[in-house]
């Protein structure tokens, strides 16, 4: 048996953890959705398309997110992407410690409930080509926060070299994202401002 206060190789070391879920506490409490949201989501998505219609040709696999309460609402460009001809996939979300699977959807496609309030739909698995990676924080060296599940940072280095990009409000930037050795930095974080390539 391993002693509590003794984290495994596989896990952030304790003080960086704390670091992490205070940051992201932070962010959650101060995610009220301010005046002009409504377009900056909007501008956004436009702006993620236009990303996704530079990177891979119609008919590659794009995987997105379907919102859970609070984030960005990706299902707008859902539909866009799929009217454009790409396969949209969506995320089931696996017992920790595992890859994310991927799902297809269309339009109007059953979405069956998952774990953590997540939903994916019932279609079949499928190995996307372009990744868009959701994130509560992110620093212009590209490392991102996200719900602690560290999900993303086994599914791309699964999936690896798959493009992929990191996306969010301008607001959601903070000086300096804490890291550990499993944090992959993202080529690229897609804000409705700007474009940011990482380390650029
Ligand atoms: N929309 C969306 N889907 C996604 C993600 C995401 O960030 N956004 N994920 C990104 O990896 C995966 C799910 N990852 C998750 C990992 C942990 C928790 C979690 O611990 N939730 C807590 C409470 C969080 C809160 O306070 O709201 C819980 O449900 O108890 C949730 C999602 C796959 N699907
Ligand atoms: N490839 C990996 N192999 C082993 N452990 C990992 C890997 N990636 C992340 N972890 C561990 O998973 C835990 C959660 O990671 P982290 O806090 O970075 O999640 P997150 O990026 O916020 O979550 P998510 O990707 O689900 O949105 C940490 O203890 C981290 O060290």
């Amino acid at each position: 048996m391993v002693a509590p206060h003794v984290s495994s190789p596989e896990c952030d070391p304790p003080v960086l953890a704390a670091a992490k879920a205070e940051l992201r506490r932070r962010l959650m409490a101060g995610r009220a959705h301010p005046a002009g949201a409504a377009h900056a989501h909007e501008t956004l998505s436009r702006r993620m398309l236009g990303c996704v219609r530079d990177a891979v040709p119609a008919g590659a696999a794009v995987a997105a997110v379907w919102p859970l309460p609070g984030e960005i609402d990706l299902r707008a460009l859902c539909a866009r992407l799929h009217d454009h001809g790409y396969q949209v996939l969506l995320p089931e979300t696996p017992p920790r410690g595992q890859p994310l699977r991927f799902r297809l959807w269309h339009p109007g496609a059953r979405m069956v409930p998952g774990r953590f309030r997540t939903a994916h739909p019932d279609g079949p698995a499928a190995r996307p080509d372009f990744v868009f990676v959701p994130l509560l924080a992110f620093d212009r060296r590209g490392f991102r926060l996200g719900y602690g599940g560290g999900y993303y940072d086994r599914t791309l280095a699964d999936l690896s070299p798959v493009p992929a990009m990191g996306y969010g409000l301008a607001a959601q930037e903070v000086p300096e994202v804490p890291t550990g050795r499993h944090d992959i930095p993202l080529p690229v974080v897609v804000t409705e401002r700007e474009t940011i390539r990482c380390g650029a």
